[in-house]
């Protein structure tokens, strides 16, 4: 678990290194605020998001394309510490009955946001505890996401999105198949 207490007093020590006063009304809890946030959006660092694909539906036989598109995420980049947010767009084909719930694709991408991070790293760890856990024919991951530390600061360029896509086994090949997924991710 975070250390809260050491958080509270960094974020004191911010406070008063850029000239506030961290006793003021409005700042006196902030330490504990922050403390307590971060342990909620950095509660990814202590889960292995491969606990939620443990269990899979073995009676289906189904073997065809899975798309979970449009999944919310918020994440904190590992550079700045800024929000960077978006949608996640998870695609599989199952193989030999290792089909998981809907809902274990979104809470893997949610384990693994919760950390400081990078896009490209959301994007390929997904992709590869999808292939490692359930074996499939292939997977394809595409995120999406504004990042604020290229809005509100530094190069600020709000609206500009980035895009990363991880593509493992059969849709590597198969230039039909991933063409496929592709297009249905776009179709609004
Ligand atoms: N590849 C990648 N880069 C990121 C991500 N999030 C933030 N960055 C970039 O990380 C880089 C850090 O660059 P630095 O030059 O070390 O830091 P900086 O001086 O704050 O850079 P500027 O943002 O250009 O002002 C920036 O170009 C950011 O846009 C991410 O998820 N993936
Ligand atoms: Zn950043």
């Amino acid at each position: 678990m975070v250390d809260k207490e050491k958080i509270k007093r960094a974020v004191r020590d911010i406070l008063e290194a850029i000239g506030e006063d961290p006793e003021r009304e409005g700042l006196k809890d902030t330490p504990r605020r922050i403390a307590d946030m971060y342990e909620e959006i950095f509660s990814g660092l202590y889960e292995d998001p491969k606990k939620h694909l443990e269990i899979y539906f073995q009676d289906e036989k189904h073997e065809e394309l899975v798309l979970v598109k449009d999944i919310p995420f918020y994440s904190i980049c590992e550079h700045h510490l800024l929000p960077f947010f978006g949608k996640a767009h998870v695609a599989y084909i199952p193989r030999g009955g290792k089909l998981t719930g809907l809902s274990k694709l979104a809470r893997v991408v949610e384990t693994v946001a919760k950390r400081p991070q990078l896009q490209e790293r959301i994007t390929k760890t997904v992709a590869d505890i999808l292939m490692e856990q359930l074996e499939p024919y292939g997977v394809i991951v595409v995120i999406e996401a504004e990042h604020m530390c290229m809005t509100m600061r530094g190069v600020k360029k709000p609206g500009s999105k980035t895009v990363t896509s991880a593509i493992r086994g059969l849709f590597e090949r198969n230039h039909a198949s991933r063409a496929e997924v592709m297009s249905l991710i776009n179709h609004k």
